[in-house]
């Protein structure tokens, strides 16, 4: 696989598996999907960030009501959801883990930029632990299926917190495929605030079985 010359994260190459995977959900996202999509984000950032009197609440709580209600609507089965399906996209068009926004990638190394909203917020404007595990999960999770791997998952993720990751700042996140050995995966990844090391991870990815969910 050639080097990436520019930032391009909609030109990442996907594997046959994920490409179909991706596009059937493209194909069947409705106009305005992706605006939803940021929209939810933005909101949780605003209701972790808020501290509103009671009339907004009020307000803000009927208007979220109406939000479900419309959608509960149309819910589907998992195979025909959209969310996290548009792997095109920084993010992937959801909504748990913060978007991750491919800069450059090879067949062993992937680069990244991300920014934690309030909502990923811990304390004292420090991203909590677990959405630091959670970034790890996806940046390794990419990189292990770059490249017409097969698919895998994730059976064991160690991270170690080296200084407070910050909320609202982008951070560079790099994820490397240290060796392969079967269907194991060995992977291992660094979060960095600048030049400064805030988390660093290894992980250990198994690659599914024809035909295994
Ligand atoms: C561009 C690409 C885009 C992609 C986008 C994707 C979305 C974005 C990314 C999102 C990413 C999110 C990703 C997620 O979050 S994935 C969700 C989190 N992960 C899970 O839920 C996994 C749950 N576990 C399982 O399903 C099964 O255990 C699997 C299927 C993984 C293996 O069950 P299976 O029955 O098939 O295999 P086996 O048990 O015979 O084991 C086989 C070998 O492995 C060794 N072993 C097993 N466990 C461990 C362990 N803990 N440490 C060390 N070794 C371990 C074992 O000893 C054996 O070795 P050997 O005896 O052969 O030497």
């Amino acid at each position: 696989m050639t080097p990436s010359p520019e930032p391009a994260h909609d030109r990442v190459p996907l594997a046959p598996f994920w490409r179909q995977w991706s596009d059937r959900a493209v194909a069947r996202a409705p106009a305005g999907w992706t605006g939803l999509i940021d929209e939810l984000r933005d909101l949780q950032d605003a209701a972790a960030a808020s501290a509103p009197p009671a009339e907004t609440v009020a307000r803000a709580t009927a208007l979220l009501a109406d939000a479900r209600r419309l959608l509960a609507a149309h819910t589907v089965a998992d195979d025909e959801q959209l969310y996290g399906k548009l792997l095109r996209l920084p993010g992937r068009g959801q909504t748990l883990s913060p978007p991750l926004r491919l800069l450059s990638w090879t067949a062993t190394e992937i680069v990244g930029e991300v920014t934690f909203g309030r909502f990923h917020s811990g304390s004292n404007d420090a991203v909590h632990g677990g959405a630091v595990a959670l970034l790890f999960d996806e940046a390794l999770g990419r990189l292990s299926d770059l490249d017409d791997r097969p698919p895998s998952r994730t059976v064991s993720l160690r991270v170690e917190f080296r200084s407070l990751t910050p909320v609202g700042r982008p951070l560079t996140v790099r994820a490397r495929l240290l060796g392969q050995d079967g269907r194991k995966r060995r992977l291992a990844g660094v979060l960095r605030d600048g030049e400064r090391l805030c988390a660093e991870a290894d992980g250990l990815f198994l690659a599914l079985r024809p035909g295994q969910r």
